[in-house]
C-alpha cells in the first residue's frame, strides 16, 4: 500500500470536510433541540413538527454519506414516524426529548467508531475532454463530497445548488445530469415533481440520474417518470454510482452496431445500408451466402438482415445453418420479406429467425428494430462474459479476445499491446480492512479502466486482483504512457476502511506484439506476465516493458 501521507492535500481536504460536516451536525442538533422544546411546550405547533421533519430528513439524507451511518438510519426512522403524525395532522405521541438524546448518543458512537467504507480522492485538476456531470444538489457539503469523489474517476463536476440555476444556463451540453429529485425550492416540486422535471429536462439529450433521500418504490417510480435512467437513494454508495455513470457515459464512445445484410436485390440492400450507416451503424452487404459465411468471423456481426428468398437457398436455411454453429446460434436474424403466406413465415421463424420486417421496409422501424435487437444481444453477452464486480471481461473472455486479436493480426498486420496489471500488496488490504473493502478496491480498478480506455480495447479481470488489457492499434510507447497515467490516477484514489484512509498502487507488465512477431497469443501473455513480475521485483508501483527485458 502507498503511504497515506503521500496524499496530504487530499487528507487535509477530507479532514476539513469532515470537520465542517461535524459542525453542521452540531448546529442541526441545536435546532432540533429547540424545535422539540417548542412542540413539548405547545403540542399544537404543527409548524414546528414540520421543521423537525425537515431537519431529520436532511440528516437522513446526508449523515450516512459522511460516515455517520447509524445516525442517518435513526434519523430516517424518526422521520418516518413524524410523517405518520403529519398525515394525521395531530400530535398524539410527541417526538420526545428522548429522540434527540438518542440521536446524540448515536452521533457520539458513530464519531468514536467512524467506519467509513467509501472512497475519496485527492485528484483535483480538471482535464479537458473529461466527461462533464452537472450535479443538482441543495446540500453544498454533500455536493462537494460527491464532486470530489466523482473527480477521481475522471469526471468534471459542475454544481448547481438548485434546479432553477440549471435552467438559467444557456448551453445544455453535459454528458450526464445527476439530480436530487427534491433539488429545488420551486413550489411545483411539492405538487407535481414529475411534470416539473419533465419540463426542466426536456432540452437535455444526455442520461439523467436522480438521487433522493428515500429508498422506496414510489421514489423510484417518480424518478423513472421524471425521465431518470436510474435512482440512487442516499446515503450514496459513490463507487456504485461512479461505476454506473462510467457505463452510461461510455455510450458516447461505444462501438457502432455491426449489421450484415444478405439480400440479392442490390439497390435495396444499398439503400438499407445507407439508412443504417446514417444512423451510425457499421454495415456489410452480401448478395450470396458463400461470401457471407467466409466473412462472418472477421465482421463479428450483431444482427443479420436476411432476404427470405436468395438464389439457390432460402434465408431460413441460412438461419438454420447459423443456428447449428455455436458461435452464431444466438445471433439475431430479421427476415426482409414481402412473403404473404403466414405458414411459410411461421416455418422460417421456426428454422431460426427472430422477426420479419415487411417489404417495403419502413426505415424508421428498421433503425429502431436493429438498435433494440443489438442492445438486447449486448446485454445478454454482458451477463455471460462480464465479471460482476468490475464489469470487465471474465478470464476466459479476455483470453478469447486476445486470441481473436492475435489471429486478426496474423491476417492483417496490426500493432497491439498486451498489459498485465496487478494491485500491489493486495493481501494486506484484505487482511487489514476486510474482504469487502478489498472488493471495493478491485471494483474501482474496473471503473477506472472502463473510463480510461477506448471501447475498442479489450479489458479483462484475469483473476483476483490481476487484470489483462489488449490495447488495439497501440504502440509500446503509447501503451506504457497510458498505463502510467492510469497508475497515477489509481494511486491518487483514497480509500477508507475502518475510518482510516489508505491508497493502493498498481504494477504493470506490457508487451508489444510487433516486438515479438513469432509469438503466439499465449506467449505474448506470458511475456506481459513476466514483465509484471519484473515490475513487482523491482519495487512495485511501476511499469515494465517486455521488449526491454526479454528480447531474445
Ligand atoms: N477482496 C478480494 N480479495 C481477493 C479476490 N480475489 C483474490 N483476492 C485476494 O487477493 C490476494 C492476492 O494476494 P497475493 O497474490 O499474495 O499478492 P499481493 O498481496 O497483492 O502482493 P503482490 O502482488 O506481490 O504485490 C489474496 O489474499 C486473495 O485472497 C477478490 O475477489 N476479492
Amino acid at each position: 500500500m502507498a503511504d497515506p501521507t503521500s496524499s496530504q492535500a487530499f487528507a487535509q481536504r477530507l479532514k476539513a470536510l469532515s470537520e465542517a460536516y461535524s459542525k453542521r451536525l452540531d448546529a442541526d442538533f441545536e435546532r432540533l433541540q429547540a424545535l422539540v422544546e417548542q412542540v413539548v411546550e405547545d403540542p399544537s405547533r404543527l409548524d414546528s413538527l414540520h421543521q423537525i421533519h425537515a431537519v431529520l430528513h436532511s440528516l437522513a439524507g446526508s449523515a450516512g454519506t459522511f460516515g455517520f451511518e447509524r445516525l442517518g438510519r435513526q434519523a430516517r426512522e424518526y422521520e418516518r414516524q413524524i410523517n405518520g403524525l403529519l398525515k394525521q395532522e395531530s400530535i398524539q405521541s410527541l417526538p420526545t426529548r428522548e429522540w434527540v438524546a438518542q440521536l446524540q448518543d448515536t452521533l457520539e458512537a458513530d464519531k468514536r467508531q467512524k467506519a467509513v467504507v467509501g472512497l475519496e480522492t485527492s485528484r483535483q485538476d480538471d482535464v479537458d475532454g473529461e466527461p462533464a456531470i452537472w450535479l443538482v444538489e441543495r446540500d453544498p457539503m454533500l455536493a462537494e463530497y460527491m464532486a470530489q469523489q466523482l473527480h477521481s474517476f475522471g469526471f468534471q463536476v459542475r454544481h448547481f445548488s438548485d434546479a432553477q440555476d440549471l435552467a438559467e444556463v444557456d448551453d445544455a451540453s453535459p454528458d450526464l445530469l445527476l439530480i436530487d429529485h427534491r433539488g429545488t425550492r420551486h413550489a411545483a416540486i411539492k405538487t407535481n415533481p414529475v411534470d416539473f422535471w419533465l419540463s426542466q429536462l426536456s432540452r437535455y439529450s444526455c442520461p439523467v440520474l436522480f438521487t433522493g433521500s428515500e429508498e422506496s418504490f414510489t421514489a423510484r417510480l417518480q424518478a423513472l417518470r421524471s425521465g431518470g435512467q436510474n435512482y440512487f437513494a442516499k446515503p450514496l454508495d459513490m463507487i456504485k454510482l461512479a461505476s454506473h455513470i462510467a457505463q452510461l457515459i461510455k455510450t458516447k464512445d461505444s462501438q457502432p452496431e455491426r449489421v450484415i445484410i444478405v439480400e440479392d436485390d442490390v439497390e435495396l440492400s444499398q439503400h438499407l445500408a445507407c439508412v443504417l450507416e446514417a444512423a451510425g451503424m457499421q454495415v456489410n452487404v452480401f448478395d450470396h451466402p458463400e461470401a457471407f459465411f467466409d466473412a462472418l468471423n472477421d465482421i463479428n456481426p450483431e444482427l443479420i438482415l436476411m432476404d427470405l428468398w436468395l438464389p439457390g437457398i432460402t434465408g431460413a436455411e441460412i438461419a438454420a445453418l447459423l443456428g447449428q454453429m455455436e458461435r452464431w446460434s444466438q445471433l439475431p436474424i430479421v427476415y426482409l420479406s414481402a412473403e404473404p403466406d403466414a405458414e411459410l413465415r411461421g416455418q422460417a421463424l421456426l428454422k431460426g429467425g427472430d422477426a420479419f420486417l415487411e417489404k417495403p421496409i419502413d426505415t424508421d422501424l428498421l433503425v429502431s428494430l436493429c438498435r433494440s435487437r443489438v442492445v438486447r444481444l449486448r446485454r445478454l453477452e454482458q451477463t455471460k462474459t462480464r465479471d460482476a464486480l468490475t464489469g470487465l471481461l471474465k478470464h476466459a473472455s479476455i483470453k478469447g479476445a486476445l486470441q481473436d486479436q492475435w489471429q486478426l493480426a496474423q491476417r492483417k498486420p496490426q500493432g497491439f499491446c498486451v498489459v498485465m496489471l496487478d494491485i500491489d500488496h493486495f493481501k494486506a488490504v484484505n487482511d487489514t480492512y476486510g474482504h469487502a473493502v478489498g472488493d471495493l478496491v478491485i471494483a474501482a480498478v474496473g471503473t477506472l479502466l472502463r473510463q480510461r480506455f477506448r471501447s475498442t480495447d479489450k479489458l479483462g479481470r484475469y483473476g483476483g486482483e490481476e487484470f489483462t488489457l489488449v490495447l488495439i492499434d497501440c504502440t509500446a510507447d503509447h501503451a506504457v504512457s497510458m498505463v502510467n497515467s492510469l497508475r497515477e490516477d489509481f494511486s491518487a484514489i483514497q480509500f477508507t476502511g475502518g475510518g482510516e484512509p489508505f491508497a493502493c498502487t498498481l504494477s504493470a507488465g506490457v508487451v508489444d506484439n510487433q516486438d515479438f512477431p513469432d509469438d503466439t497469443a499465449e506467449s505474448l501473455l506470458n511475456r506481459a506476465d513476466q514483465a509484471l513480475y519484473q515490475a513487482k521485483n523491482s519495487g512495485r508501483n511501476r511499469t515494465c516493458l517486455a521488449s526491454e527485458t526479454q528480447r531474445e
